[in-house]
């Protein structure tokens, strides 16, 4: 009996034959879109099947039709379990048996605690450097991935991870652009807002942050602050300044932005549903699911808005944005493809923008409190470029500090913004790796905050040594040691220069003006340990006490 003939007997009354169509149905179902990145049309596939199902119950009545989608639904979840272990181009690699079969396995480890780096750290320690993360996912902890993965020539593109906020490059911004040559042409209008000329016009801007700053933490003196969060207030000001020429007034306030506290909210939820490549794609997909975010989402589009009618096009741009207008107003081929690509791209430049530049400088800021001998020998050097005091300070002095820029580097490789995020996936002829040969389209993380501590390359791995970047530099091997804290290469940070001058910037005036200390009864603990892993870092309340230096 062939496969229509038991769907006609089904229609008889025949349930048994029917079952076992609808089982085949599914099998044969697995086996032709297995080659494609369903992913990215599960939502279409979830609307077909309710509406299938519909048609099912009005045909069969619902008994049988939910039998037939039981059946259907089983065949082909089992396929594709079978398939993904005995058949799948990544079967040899060691794993835990859920990841071989799920990404869901990964969404149940990052709901633990969501430190999804620290569950991958497990598995390394059990599976060795090569481990099966997911279906075709690997994640390799060797430092020779780092060129061939991020480096100039290599030829992996951004892996499925960037394709769960929708697929069409026309809409998605630059973070979220998959394809090699689309990504390289909108980069240039990206680069052209961080070039030495730009910079200079953000550098008294971002002091003038620091200085209302400075005001904040002289006026909370010797009092208890969460530095967690006035780094935010920081970095976001920061942003809302240079990315859009707006004051978000978070520090005058000492209140976060409204527009940003619902992302907040809902950056744990992102961070667990982001390890299933199409569940944040669905999920956006549904009309008000992403409701926690729309007042973020109004907000830019309503900055994007303003723009168009306050800007002038034939002045120098002043911020971020403005950089991107200017492409679109000159026609450049690397203006953002469409109005939804633009503001996708606003709300990355505070996301990327901000919540990185604050960990960092949160991060930079426990390193004062934990290590008072660092902290001394950086005020030091502050002292001896500003002898008389804060009023000497000028960027150009402190940038040729040499010990500010290791302290920062030092923060930046302990405590990386991005714990495991940058996946890639290999070319169609695959990646060699040392002596493991990763099989093509396939997505291999590279868990950087592991990486950055792994003793094979660095000496004294877990210790804050900012002399590892200078004066010991030679000694401890740093040059030879896998550092990525921007990530590398074509996908790598445009705004590197950016948040280096603004942690410059910022660190140069807390460290000058102010003793830092642990408040009392905090001793860092809970900041050391428990960040989340929401692919940029969501950080535990870092309670700081500041007492002025001068006076
Ligand atoms: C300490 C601060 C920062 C760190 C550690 C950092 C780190 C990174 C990393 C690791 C990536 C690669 C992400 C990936 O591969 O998916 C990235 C991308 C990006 N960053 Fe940053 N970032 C910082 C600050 C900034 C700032 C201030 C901006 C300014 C808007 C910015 C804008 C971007 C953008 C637009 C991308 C996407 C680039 C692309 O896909 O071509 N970042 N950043």
């Amino acid at each position: 009996m062939d496969f229509v003939d038991a769907v006609k007997s089904a229609a008889h009354g025949d349930v048994l034959h029917g079952v076992a169509a609808a089982a085949l149905l599914g099998i044969i179902f697995h086996l032709s879109i297995r080659p494609i990145e369903f992913e990215f049309i599960m939502y279409h596939f979830m609307a077909v099947s309710v509406l299938t199902f519909v048609g099912m119950i009005y045909a069969f009545g619902l008994l049988k039709a939910l039998l037939f989608a039981v059946s259907f639904n089983i065949a082909v979840l089992t396929s594709i379990a079978v398939y993904r272990l005995a058949f799948h181009r990544c079967r040899t690699f060691p794993g835990p048996l859920g990841a071989k079969v799920t990404k869901f396995y990964a969404a149940r480890l990052s709901a633990k605690n969501v430190q999804y780096y620290k569950e991958l750290a497990k598995m390394h320690g059990q599976y060795g450097d090569f481990v099966r993360t997911g279906p075709r996912e690997i994640s390799v902890l060797r430092k020779s991935a780092v060129p061939l993965l991020y480096g100039p020539n290599s030829e992996c593109r951004k892996s499925t991870w960037y394709g769960q906020t929708g697929n069409d490059p026309k809409k998605c911004s630059i973070h979220m652009t998959r394809d090699f040559e689309d990504h390289r042409i909108r980069r240039r209008a990206w680069d052209r807002g961080f070039s030495i000329k730009a910079l200079g016009t953000y550098e008294p801007r971002i002091k003038a942050k620091a200085d209302l700053f400075k005001d904040q933490l002289a006026k909370h003196e010797g009092q208890p602050m969460d530095m967690s969060a006035w780094a935010m207030f920081f970095s976001f000001d920061v942003m809302g300044e240079i990315g859009f020429g707006k004051d978000f007034n978070n520090l005058v306030s000492g209140v976060e932005h409204s527009a940003i506290k619902g992302v907040h909210a809902h950056m744990t939820m992102l961070g667990i549903m982001s390890t299933v490549p199409w569940l944040l794609n669905v999920l956006s997909s549904i009309p008000g699911a992403a409701a926690g975010y729309s007042e973020f989402f109004s907000f830019c589009a309503g900055q994007i808005r303003e723009k168009h009618q306050t800007w002038d096009g034939e002045k120098y741009p002043q911020d971020i944005v403005s950089w991107l207008l200017k492409a679109v107003k000159d026609k450049d081929v690397s203006a953002p493809p469409s109005a939804a690509a633009l503001e996708d791209d606003s709300r990355v430049v505070i996301i990327a923008g901000s919540e990185t530049t604050a960990t960092t400088l949160a991060g930079a800021l426990y390193y004062l409190a934990k290590c008072p001998s660092k902290q001394k020998k950086l005020q030091r050097y502050l002292d001896d470029a500003m002898p008389a005091g804060y009023s000497q300070w000028s960027y150009e002095k402190i940038k040729s500090i040499p010990y500010l820029d290791d302290f920062i580097n030092e923060t930046l490789r302990l405590r990386p913004a991005l714990l495991t995020g940058g996946a890639r996936e290999t070319p169609a002829k695959g990646l060699q790796i040392d002596d493991t040969y990763i099989p093509g389209n396939t997505n291999v993380v590279v868990p950087v905050s592991l990486l950055q501590r792994d003793p094979r390359w660095w000496q004294q791995a877990d210790e804050f040594i900012p002399e590892r970047f200078g004066d010991l530099k030679e000694e401890m091997e740093t040059d030879k040691a896998p550092y990525l804290p921007f990530s590398l290469g074509a996908y790598s940070c445009p705004g590197k220069n950016l948040a280096q001058m603004s942690l410059r910037i910022a660190l140069s005036m807390i460290a000058r003006n102010f003793e830092v200390a642990f408040a009392e009864g905090e001793d860092g603990q809970a900041f050391e340990k428990e960040i989340l892993d929401t692919f940029t870092v969501t950080l535990p309340p870092l309670r700081l006490r500041f007492s002025p230096r001068d006076g």
